[in-house]
């Protein structure tokens, strides 16, 4: 799904803007505060219902105004348009609106809009929590495995049933039930989680750091958030009287963690920011590549300033491979000096942004 038509009202400096979309690369230039970061963070806004920059929404609505709304149409296969919005209040309501339906839950657009952001914040992906890389791995599990989004909401739901149980004074009541359901999904979870990784990212994400990062190989793996050689039952039993005290349940797939070492170091510990952030760049075009091979879903990609990320070989090296994965990118720069290397780009549209508003370059 590429976006066509995107209106944006009330969010930050942008009062009302309206755009065509190019179905491939669009370029928005401006200088230091104009409102480039503010039009991705209002498309992140479709796939995520949240910002990349805050998590307060009311930051992100217009001073003195009492809610924003991001609008797109976007186009699938055969021409054929849907229509999608989100709209936030400051009384923190928000509305949805897929193809003329409303919904009151944010999340019910993510699975129209796979959209995925580079921003200076994303080495956090190698240097934040574990929550981040499951979270890596759960977006693509999301889009592309039907179940997993089931699953991952039983599992969630039963963990903090479980959890209440464990501190609580009865904690025999339900404890066997949330238990089995528990066990099940996470089982469940965990091997999709481990599949998806040894069958198929781990594959992508070597041969696209053998063009990023040639002078480092790397060792991925997946721990799965409890012990080898235990089934989750057992090792949940294992820790019962343990967690029971502590009054939370330590071991299961909300504690797994995805590893990346580097000559047997842990790859954070031994590249520089740079070279953090084309790892994490790689990282992300094997998501873009594997759900591109695997659905009929193409990637919407936000790149946010990313002349200030990577240098100018990287840079190229990285656009032009999301390019031919067929994604439609959104790219946001000070100066086209920062990009020149895109003028070699026939299949594209530059806006200059000032002041929150936009105009397309003839
Ligand atoms: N809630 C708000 N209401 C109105 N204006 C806001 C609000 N929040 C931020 N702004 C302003 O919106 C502008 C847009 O900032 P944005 O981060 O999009 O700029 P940018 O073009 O990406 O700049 P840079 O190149 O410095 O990153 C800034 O001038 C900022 O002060």
């Amino acid at each position: 799904m590429k976006l066509d038509k995107v209106q944006i009202s009330h969010f930050r400096n942008i009062n009302d803007l309206s755009l065509t979309a190019h179905e491939s690369l669009n370029v928005f230039l401006g200088a230091n505060g104009s409102g480039k970061s503010s039009i991705l963070e209002a498309l992140h806004y479709l796939g995520f219902a949240r910002s990349f920059r805050t998590h307060k929404h009311k930051s992100v609505i217009s001073h003195d105004k009492p809610g924003f709304t991001v609008f797109c149409s976007a186009l699938i296969e055969d021409g054929i348009q849907q229509k999608f919005g989100i709209s936030r209040l400051s009384n923190d309501s928000c509305i949805v609106n897929i193809n003329g339906n409303k919904s009151s839950r944010a999340t019910d657009l993510a699975s129209y809009l796979p959209i995925q952001i580079f921003t200076p914040q994303s080495s956090d992906l190698l240097l934040g929590s574990p929550k981040l890389r499951r979270r890596y791995l759960d977006w693509l599990l999301f889009h592309v495995e039907q179940s997993f989004n089931l699953d991952f909401q039983v599992y969630s739901r039963s963990l903090k049933h479980l959890n209440a149980l464990y501190k609580s004074y009865q904690p025999k009541q339900g404890l066997d039930y949330w238990n089995d359901i528990l066990c099940q999904k996470g089982e469940s979870i965990s091997l999709k989680r481990e599949n998806l990784l040894n069958d198929h990212l781990i594959h992508l994400i070597n041969s696209n750091l053998k063009d990023f990062l040639p002078e480092f190989s790397f060792e991925i793996s997946y721990y799965r958030g409890w012990e080898k050689g235990y089934s989750l039952s057992d090792a949940v039993l294992k820790n019962r009287q343990r967690d029971q005290k502590n009054g939370f349940l330590s071991v299961g797939p909300h504690k797994a963690d995805l590893r990346i070492k580097t000559q047997g170091v842990n790859a954070h510990e031994v590249l520089s920011r740079g070279q953090l952030r084309m790892l994490v760049a790689g990282m992300q075009l094997a998501q873009t590549q594997y759900l591109h091979a695997q659905t009929d879903k193409t990637s919407i990609f936000l790149l946010d300033d990313v002349g200030a990320e990577l240098d100018e070989e990287k840079r190229k090296v990285f656009i032009s491979r999301l390019n031919t994965s067929d994604t439609q990118l959104f790219v946001t720069a000070i100066d086209i000096k920062q990009l020149e290397f895109l003028e070699n780009y026939n299949d594209k549209k530059v806006f200059h942004v000032e002041h929150g508003q936009v105009r397309e370059e003839i």
